[in-house]
């Protein structure tokens, strides 16, 4: 595995990008100890090119000029030309050495950022699920609902986090009690198939709420996914109230087999637009009981803690730590970065 070796370190100051579908967050690592600065969040919409809103937002604001660039995506990163999901833009790191000043260019994936969040994520910004102590240096795992399912593992091993990026998102879910057995047979499915990522994102939570309505012999109302988490935790519809009960148990089952996939005994991460927007829903006893509820490992699931990371910018914390200290991560790099 091709990692940053000793004798070619990134240049700093480091440009470091998240860029999901509708946003884009940037930020500047000046040196491996000062604080990042940061710049505001521009929407992707908003410029044709990753290379103007770079400009514009990052080179046109600051006399610091970046040097490298670590880039997180959604999307797969195969070859010199890489077009995100969700998103007009195509990044071409070859594009950026030649027009922004730019040595040395890194383009990872989404929820590998979010791994590498995970590895150092101080108390003030994850909130615990449930009572278990966090007391093992040890693989973790994170899961992220938010416009889709997102899944990585942080394995640890020889000291070094190893983000381990997947489509565990797209694993087949199914049903098991007999509300379940109500329920499932009007999920929307993709092609046949009930994948995690059919209930647990956000259009994932009104396919599981036209499918309690529809169970129920009601007509849904036409919900947004910020609507139906609202009325679900503020108990003003019965059926939005059942999803959310739903939604955290199906998320808690995931989670429980991602953890048990990955011997997560170093704890399970929600991240993602909506753990943090139905945060009580989670802490209810639901998600933790579906988490434990995988015998014969009871045990096992019992002592792993999980937490809902609250960072509001969690990827670009992953990015700025591994900007800072790469060598304390084994990130994959064969095919991902570009130099002069
Ligand atoms: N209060 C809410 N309850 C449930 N779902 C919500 C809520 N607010 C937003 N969503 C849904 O969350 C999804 C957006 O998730 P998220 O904020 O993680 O975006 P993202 O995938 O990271 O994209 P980007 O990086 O471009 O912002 C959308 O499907 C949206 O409808």
């Amino acid at each position: 595995m091709a990692r940053i070796p000793l004798d070619q370190p990134l240049a700093f100051p480091i440009l470091i990008g998240d860029i999901g579908g509708t946003n884009a967050r940037f930020s500047l690592v000046v040196d491996p100890y000062a604080e990042p600065r940061d710049f505001p969040i521009v929407h992707t919409a908003d410029f044709a090119t990753i290379g103007d809103a770079i400009q514009a937002a990052v080179m046109d604001k600051s006399s610091l000029q970046p040097r490298s660039a670590i880039l997180a995506v959604a999307g797969p990163i195969r070859g010199d030309e890489i077009p995100l999901t969700n998103c007009d833009w195509v990044v071409k790191p070859r594009d950026m050495i030649a027009h922004l000043g730019l040595v040395d260019v890194i383009v990872i994936n989404d929820f590998e950022a979010q791994a590498l969040a995970i590895a150092n994520m101080p108390d003030e910004f994850r909130e615990p699920i449930g009572d278990r102590p966090d007391k093992m240096l040890a693989s973790r795992v994170v899961l992220g609902p938010g416009t889709g399912l997102g899944v990585a593992g942080l394995v640890h091993a020889e000291e070094r986090w190893i983000p381990v990026p997947g489509e565990g998102g797209h694993i087949d879910v199914g049903p098991r009690t007999a509300r379940d057995y109500e329920v499932f047979p009007h999920i929307k499915t993709i092609e046949g198939r009930v994948a995690a990522e059919q209930i647990l994102c956000g259009r994932g939570m009104v396919n599981l709420y036209n499918a309690i309505c529809a169970a129920d012999g009601i007509a849904p109302k036409p919900y947004e996914p910020k609507d139906v988490s609202q009325h679900g935790l503020d108990g003003t519809d019965r059926q939005a109230v059942e999803t959310l009960t739903l939604f955290a148990t199906y998320l808690g089952r995931l989670a429980g087999d991602m953890a048990m996939v990955f011997m997560a005994r170093g704890g399970v991460y929600l991240a993602g637009g909506i753990s943090q927007k139905i945060l009580p829903a989670l802490k209810k006893p639901e998600f933790r009981a579906a988490f434990e509820d995988k015998a014969p490992h009871t045990k096992l699931l019992e002592a792993i803690p999980t937490y809902v990371v609250t960072h509001p910018l969690a990827a670009l914390a992953g990015l700025s730590s591994f900007a800072r200290t790469p060598t304390r991560f084994g990130l994959a790099l064969d095919g991902r970065r570009w130099r002069v």
